[in-house]
């Protein structure tokens, strides 16, 4: 538990472990509440509660420290070009472009591990498949499948937290989009940057493309929020994850709920890992504005959104949007596979 209410930049920490128990309700409806400030403000919180214990954490972050201290050749056994149309494994310092331009930043691409006989993968479905692990790091698989059971856990309390938030049914997610979630997640490496340097992103700035990401860091820091009053630190807090709301929420509320731009620069002078969990609509799902019911004028907070209405404009899937936008990200992959 932190004992924090919100940080010093204003990001509120919100204790979610009712989400976890319908029973509370009483509880469950003042998580809403804050919840509901949070994202009409910001778009971005904390929670404690989360279920994710700090044993859990700190194995991630041993193992994840061995894999990234690997030689390159090590660590280009495992390289996303052999990862095929599911698009995990490691990328290289510069490897991946956020805004158009290279991060300062090396990771590895994982999400949920299925086996060749899954049907999707065997229809060769992109974004779905086997996660590629290393062989000098064998313990860096449990620890990352431990910590992403527990974390796409938290992901489905949060998302009932949501639902109550807008005047949903708890499981109204779960029944639309959530039963089958689309999960990614990425071990980042934010090397240390020489203090003359010119410090460039880390990862440029960019909203998020999904439902809700819940992200864990190391104690370095970095990662900045563009809130109504500017830009903020997001500190790291211990034994928080930090949440934001992701493009696709905003579509559903019309811009109620906010895709908020963030961004990372890496100053701490140490190496600094993140570790983000993007919890999104399956892939096959349509997604679709809010219902009328829900009391959420999903028209009228259109103009508020920060790049105009993209996410309000596209038709399709959450596959179609996930490809159109990973394959910016990643020119090479995008032409293999689009
Ligand atoms: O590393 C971080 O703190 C944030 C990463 C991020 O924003 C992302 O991967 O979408
Ligand atoms: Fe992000």
């Amino acid at each position: 538990m932190s004992g924090l209410d919100s940080t010093p930049g204003g990001l509120p920490v919100i204790d979610m472990a009712s989400l976890f128990d319908a029973s509370r309700t009483t509880e469950r409806a003042q998580v809403a509440r804050e919840v509901e400030l949070a994202c009409r403000d910001s778009g971005f919180f904390y929670v404690t509660g989360h279920g994710v214990s700090g044993e859990q954490f700190a194995r991630l972050e041993q193992e994840s420290r061995r894999f990234f201290a690997l030689s390159r050749a090590a660590k280009e056994a495992i390289a996303m070009s052999r990862g095929g149309v599911a698009w995990r494994g490691w990328f290289p310092l510069g490897g991946e472009l956020t805004s158009g331009r290279p991060d300062r930043k090396e990771g590895l691409y994982l999400g949920t591990e299925l086996g060749s006989e899954h049907p999707r993968v065997k229809a060769g479905w992109p974004l779905h498949g086997a996660n590629l692990w290393p062989s000098e790091v064998p313990e860096l698989r449990s620890a990352v499948l431990d910590y992403m059971a527990a974390c796409t856990r938290a992901g489905h309390a949060l998302m009932e937290g949501i639902a109550l938030s807008l005047g949903l049914e708890a499981d109204y997610f779960q029944r639309h989009y959530t039963a089958d979630p689309t999960v990614l997640f990425r071990v980042f490496h934010y090397p240390a940057e020489p203090e003359t340097s010119e410090a460039r992103w880390g990862v440029g700035e960019h909203t998020d493309y999904g439902l809700l990401t819940l992200l864990a860091q190391d104690e370095h820091g970095g990662l900045q929020v563009k809130t109504p009053r500017g830009w903020v630190e997001a500190p790291p807090v211990p034994g928080t994850l930090v949440c934001n709301v992701g493009d696709m929420l905003d579509r559903m509320t019309g811009g109620w709920y906010r895709s908020t731009p963030h961004r990372v620069k890496n100053v701490s002078g140490k190496s600094r890992l993140s570790f983000p969990l993007f919890f999104d609509p399956d892939f096959v799902a349509e997604v679709q504005p809010l219902p009328r019911a829900s009391g959420v004028d999903v028209d009228a907070d259109r103009s508020r959104r920060w790049d105009g209405a993209s996410v309000h404009a596209y038709r399709g899937t959450y596959g179609d949007y996930l490809l159109g936008k990973v394959s910016k990200v990643f020119p090479e992959l995008g032409r293999r596979v689009l």
